[in-house]
């Protein structure tokens, strides 16, 4: 288990640098422009430990001025820098005015929608939906910040294994970056919005025969031995800029954290990264408490859920399956750092089923707010929660929508157009050209509704 448990840099460490890359293992330190994928000495993963903000004169800055400083960021630059992600520099890379690789990203909404609501029995349901980032999922928070990073260190290739966000978002900034980008995907496993993405931004896409761990595996691998910058979550400054999901939606709450946090599960960045938000939030007094954080893996692809029930005595692997593709994944990354989030928020992992997935994603389709398969599997974890009594009424609660509808255009034929259990109603139907065509499906569908 891990032996990093420095939140901030002390005033001595590290003369020169504005933050450091530390093993998470061993503790050894690397400067922050260090393009080393894991710690060469123990092979740890490696997190980046900033300075707490300062003032001027060099005192920690209370957390109101912190507040005011993220509040006051996009306006204060040339133009209007309008990054959710940039906002909050401080806590992200400080970059002393370098250039950075952004679209921009980030401001996405957090939503109310009664009928989401009803549906999982939670007035106080929030959706944070990452699906409007600029690539339509949360991986361009992380992106925006691992590509500055490949800038920085003079990377000449950056590479990533997926199951086709990442590998979306690194197409897309890798070609604003000017950077060759090669990424490594399960042969006939990536949802066809994912995979378009990834070809029209111009990766170079290495379809592997076999699953996304392999894939992990391979690509690791192949950077160690050719040199390219790897920019999966393993990589610190990924984790950096999704640390801005937490740290938004504070903001956007008015820095009165919610009683819980709900995220799908799959490599366990987004967790690892969740947990260090709320960590350094509570270190700088930015927020008052802390609220629990609810990991929701797919039921098929569930060795994090698996884990927790053993309160995490040993780590586990599956062999993955799910229809939800983007968290098909068996052997998850950042197992350590994502237990030390669950235990330290006195969090929670659970598993949904397909079937509830499906159910979920209907019912956020429906209410015209739409998000990719493995999204919904957090709302379904609410459900499961007010079930169980984990959830009470007048429970502030956010979940979070991680990708967008159009991600997954395939299931959505298959559910509307083809199986017979989903959404009858909604099936397209073929007529001919007459107002009386049109006249009999209205009469018909009123007739099915009365
Ligand atoms: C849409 C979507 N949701 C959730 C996840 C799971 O996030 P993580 O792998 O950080 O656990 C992923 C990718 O892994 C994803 O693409
Ligand atoms: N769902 C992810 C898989 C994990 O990627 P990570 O680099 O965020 O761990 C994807 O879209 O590829």
């Amino acid at each position: 288990m891990a032996v990093n448990d420095t939140i901030f840099l002390s005033a001595h460490e590290a003369p020169g640098q504005h933050s450091v890359q530390r093993c998470d293992d061993c503790g050894q330190d690397l400067h922050e422009r260090d393009a080393s994928p894991a710690c060469p000495q123990c092979g740890g993963l490696l997190a980046i430990i900033h300075r707490a903000p300062l003032d001027i004169m060099g005192a920690p800055l209370e957390p109101k001025a912190i507040h005011h400083t993220f509040a006051q960021h996009c306006c204060a630059m040339p133009m209007g820098h309008p990054s959710g992600v940039w906002r909050f520099e401080s806590l992200v890379m400080p970059t002393a005015g370098e250039a950075i690789t952004s679209h921009p990203e980030g401001n996405t909404p957090l939503m109310t929608r009664r009928v989401v609501s009803e549906w999982a029995g939670c007035d106080g349901l929030l959706l944070k939906h990452e699906g409007y980032n600029p690539t339509g999922s949360f991986k361009d928070r992380g992106m925006t910040v691992g590509t500055t990073q490949a800038v920085r260190t003079g990377a000449t290739a950056v590479a990533c294994a997926s199951t086709g966000n990442t590998s979306a978002s690194l197409a897309s900034y890798a070609a604003q970056a000017g950077i060759p980008g090669l990424v490594f995907v399960p042969a006939g496993k990536v949802a066809l919005g994912k995979m378009a993405q990834t070809l029209a931004y111009g990766a170079k896409t290495l379809l592997v025969k076999g699953d996304f761990d392999t894939c992990l595996r391979l690509v690791q691998e192949a950077s160690r031995e050719l040199g390219i910058y790897l920019l999966n979550s393993i990589n610190p400054w990924r984790v950096e800029g999704q640390k801005t999901i937490v740290f938004e939606t504070l903001q956007q709450l008015g820095w009165d954290a919610p009683d819980f946090i709900v995220l799908p599960a799959g490599n366990l960045g987004n967790t690892a990264a969740f947990g260090k938000a709320l960590r350094e939030a509570k270190a700088l007094g930015l927020i008052s408490r802390v609220p629990r954080l609810v990991s929701v893996q797919a039921a098929g692809a569930a060795p994090f859920a698996k884990g927790f029930r053993d309160h995490f005595a040993q780590r586990y692997t599956v062999q993955a399956e799910t229809i939800a593709t983007a968290i098909r994944i068996g052997d998850p990354a950042s197992w350590d750092r994502a237990v030390r989030a669950i235990r330290e928020t006195d969090g929670l992992v659970l598993s949904v089923t397909d079937d509830e997935i499906i159910d979920a994603k209907v019912r956020i389709d429906a209410a015209g707010v739409g998000c990719e398969p493995a999204s919904a599997a957090s709302v379904a974890g609410v459900r499961q929660l007010v079930r169980d009594g984990i959830i009470r009424s007048g429970d502030r609660v956010v979940a979070v929508l991680t990708g967008h509808v159009l991600k997954d255009p395939g299931m959505l034929v298959e559910l509307h157009q083809e199986r017979t259990d989903f959404a009858q109603a909604n099936r397209p139907v073929e007529i001919d050209a007459t107002v009386k065509a049109v006249a009999d499906i209205i009469a018909a569908s009123r007739g099915a509704e009365a």
